[in-house]
């Protein structure tokens, strides 16, 4: 089997994330997912979530489905790097992306959600899709879609070919030889404790000298910005006339009349370069001339994350094989 569904940009003024079809339940529930690399629980707004915080969010009803069941005594809760997080109960029920269906999926009922999930209506729930080790379900533990469906897959891979300010595509099951230019370069992924892991053999500034220098961080589709250790990020804005370092905006901020370098960072022998536009990330505030940048420091989140703003400049190969590597590949 195999499958592709899209990924929309949420907001494509600024690429907040990005959303993707899924259905659920019989007869098929319809509701848009962020599908996260950098977590494993699969959770969704329901008919359990409370009504004072959900806000024009598509809904799960357990309850209309003839083929859901309650999977009895199994509760949630999840924190994610930004500070928000979700809780609830769970259920089993068909699961639907882009044509590869799961029969009996773990889909965790959201009973309470926190704020930034409340106020953001076009993001109905997170397809988790690290390795299971990271899913928070208490007793048991539950399996990924990815898990669920590796061995009904043609190939056990999925692959992200997330766009700026574009619609992009998630494939499941094979490689499309269509996105990408180039050859494809595997690294070795490092699975504990679940993320897609993997060391960059270093980064460039603009037409700069490239620095060899090993960065380990994780590969996560569902983090917008790109967090990087502080030696690198600031070698990267002293380029840019009138950035600054905010503690008032929490990052690097900047004129947003700059042109931006653009940023290259090494992937075995090969690179990736992100262009200087990515990273204008987005105006502070609406009309406002200072805007903040797509890449910011690592230091004080304990992990270097290759969110968005670096995923959208590649095609990116989640191989879950044995071992199971990152491939990327330039586009
Ligand atoms: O919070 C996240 N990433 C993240 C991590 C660190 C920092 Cl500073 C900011 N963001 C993340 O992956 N999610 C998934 C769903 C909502 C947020």
């Amino acid at each position: 089997e195999k499958g592709s569904a899209p990924a929309i940009p949420v907001d494509p003024r600024f690429d907040i994330a990005y959303v993707t079809p899924v259905t659920i339940g019989t007869p098929p529930q319809t509701l848009y997912l962020d599908f996260d690399t950098g977590s494993s629980d699969l959770w969704v707004f329901s008919s359990h979530t409370l009504a004072s915080q959900v806000r024009g969010q598509m809904i799960y009803s357990p309850e209309k489905s003839t083929t859901a069941k309650l999977l009895a005594g199994h509760t949630w809760s999840i924190r994610y790097g930004d500070g928000s997080g979700s809780l609830g109960n769970v259920y089993t029920d068909n699961f639907t992306v882009g044509g590869v269906t799961v029969t009996s999926q773990a889909v965790q009922t959201a009973q309470q959600v926190s704020t930034s999930f409340t106020s953001e209506s076009d993001i109905h729930g997170l397809v988790g899709l690290g390795f299971s080790t990271l899913n928070t379900v208490y007793p048991n533990g539950q399996l990924t879609f990815f898990d669920n469906a590796k061995s009904q897959l043609d190939s056990p891979v999925f692959t992200a070919d997330l766009k700026w300010k574009k619609e992009g595509t998630y494939d499941f099951g094979f490689i499309d030889e269509t996105k990408y230019t180039g050859e494809i370069t595997y690294l070795p992924v490092q699975t504990d404790p679940g993320y897609w892991t993997f060391t960059s053999s270093g980064y460039a500034v603009g037409d700069g000298s490239f620095n060899q220098v090993s960065i380990s961080g994780i590969a996560d589709t569902a983090t917008s910005l790109t967090y990087l250790p502080t030696a690198v990020v600031t070698s990267y804005w002293r380029q840019v006339e009138g950035a600054v370092n905010s503690q008032y905006y929490g990052g690097y901020v900047f004129p947003c009349s700059s042109k931006l370098p653009s940023f290259t960072f090494g992937v075995g022998s090969a690179n990736i370069t992100i262009p200087g536009s990515y990273i204008n990330y987005a105006q502070i505030t609406e009309g406002s001339p200072t805007c903040f940048g797509g890449l910011q420091s690592s230091s004080g989140l304990g992990i270097n994350i290759w969110g968005d703003v670096a995923l959208k400049a590649a095609f990116v190969v989640f191989n879950g094989g044995n071992p199971p590597t990152i491939g990327w590949a330039r586009k």
